[in-house]
Formats: C-alpha cells, structure tokens, sequence
C-alpha cells in the first residue's frame, strides 16, 4: 500500500505477461525515439518517415505527435511553460506504456525545456530513450512555416511562440542530432535511414 502524488491506498499488481515475452513476440525492444525541435523543423516528417521505414522491415511503432495529441489526450492543455511541462510529462508517461509494451514508440514534439525532456528520460531504463535533436535553423522553419504560425507570431498575433517569445532550449546529451549539410537538410529517408541505424546499432531492431 502507498501514497503516491495525490492517490492514496493504491497497490501495484504484476501482470503475468511481462515485456521480455512481448519483446520475443515482437522481435525487437521496446523503446522510445523523442524527437524534439522548433515548429516546422521536421519533427512530423521524421516521425512519419521512420514509422513507416520500421513498418516496411517488419518491426511495430507508433507515432505520438504534439499536434494530434492536443486533439485528444491533451486537449485541456495550452503553451504556457506550466501547460507544456504537463504535456511533455503525460507524454513521457504514454512513451513509457508504449516502450513497455514492445514498440518502439516515435514521440514528436516541440518539448523546449530541457528539465521536462530529462524527466521523461529518467523514467526509462536501459538508454531506451533515444533524444533526436531536430538541429534546424530558425530561419529556415520560419522560411517553411507550412501552418503560417510563425508569420502570426511575428505579427504579434501568437503570444508565447517557441523561438520567437518563448525559449527552446537545444539538448546537451543527446543521442542523435540530425543537421544540414553544406547549408542543405538531409532528404527525410535519410533522417529516418540515421535513425534506423542507431536502432540497429545499439540492437532494437531485435529481441
Ligand atoms: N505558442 C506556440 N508555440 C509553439 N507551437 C505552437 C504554439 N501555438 C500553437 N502551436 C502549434 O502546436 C504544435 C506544438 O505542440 P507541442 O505539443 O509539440 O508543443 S510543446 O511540446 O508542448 O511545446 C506546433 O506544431 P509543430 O509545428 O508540429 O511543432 C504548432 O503547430
Ligand atoms: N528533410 C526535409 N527536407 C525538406 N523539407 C522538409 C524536410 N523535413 C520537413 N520538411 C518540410 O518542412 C515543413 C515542416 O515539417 P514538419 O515535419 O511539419 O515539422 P514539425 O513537425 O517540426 O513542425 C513541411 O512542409 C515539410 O514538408
């Protein structure tokens, strides 16, 4: 019996499956890809990219994007700093059930504190959080602004805009840092190809 945050008498069952069985279901280990940067740096298409890369080798994930979540899970939620540590920290939570699972769970979002994306770190053992820093320009998600947010935050029209009135604090540690090269980004395959190799690397891609 314990009390933990606000819930009191609360116990901890066992389950009789456990995620080693799952994982050998599978044929890989379960773990999350957190990728964090400025609106329109690429996040999505990353995210999109890889899960179906995964997907063409046979191997289950599942996207958690920012954007879509805020329909949902997280609608209740705004971009005050109070509002996006709690998106980033029930994000992390979700991560954690997916990693848990067995899948290898892709989350994209901005998560521009970098305390709150060390937090949803912390909850996972093994390095199986893996940090993609979307290292792009702000001048070219500005140039790209495919939703015209940044055009509104300029204006004055957003208040509170990652990267123009609110801070986006880059990784220290992180495990992958996608950037341009010679000033150009890399196509999204091969975003998702640096990804991949990682995964196989450090030996997800297998149970
Ligand atoms: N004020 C402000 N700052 C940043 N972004 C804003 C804001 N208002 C709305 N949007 C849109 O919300 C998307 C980011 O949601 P996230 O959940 O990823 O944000 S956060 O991690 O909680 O900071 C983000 O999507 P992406 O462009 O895909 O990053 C924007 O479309
Ligand atoms: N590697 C890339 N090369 C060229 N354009 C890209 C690349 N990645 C993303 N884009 C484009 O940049 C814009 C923003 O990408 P998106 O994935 O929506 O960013 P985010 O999710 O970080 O806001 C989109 O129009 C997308 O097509």
């Amino acid at each position: 019996m314990a009390t933990l945050g606000n819930s009191a008498n609360i116990f901890w069952h066992e389950y009789p499956v456990g995620q080693a069985e799952r994982q050998k279901l599978l044929n890989q280990k379960g773990c999350v890809v957190w990728i964090t940067g400025l609106s329109g740096s690429g996040k999505s298409t990353l995210a999109c990219t890889l899960g179906r890369e995964l997907h063409c080798r046979g191997k289950l994930s599942y996207v958690l994007d920012g954007d879509n979540l805020r329909h949902g899970l997280n609608k209740n939620l705004g971009f005050t700093p109070e509002d996006r540590t709690e998106n980033i920290r029930r994000v992390g939570e979700v991560a954690k059930l997916f990693a848990d699972a067995g899948l290898i769970c892709i989350a994209s979002l901005i998560s521009p504190y970098r305390k709150d994306r060390d937090a949803c770190r912390a909850l996972l053992a093994d390095a199986k959080f893996i940090e993609v820093f979307m290292n792009m320009p702000l001048a070219l998600c500005e140039e790209r602004d495919p939703k015209g947010l940044y055009k509104l935050a300029r204006a004055g029209k957003i208040k509170g805009f990652t990267g123009i009135d609110d801070p986006y604090e880059s990784p220290l540690n992180c495990e992958i840092e996608i950037q341009q090269k010679n000033g150009v980004c890399p196509a999204p395959n091969e975003m998702a190809g640096q990804v991949v190799s990682y995964l196989e690397n450090k030996g997800f891609l297998q149970a």
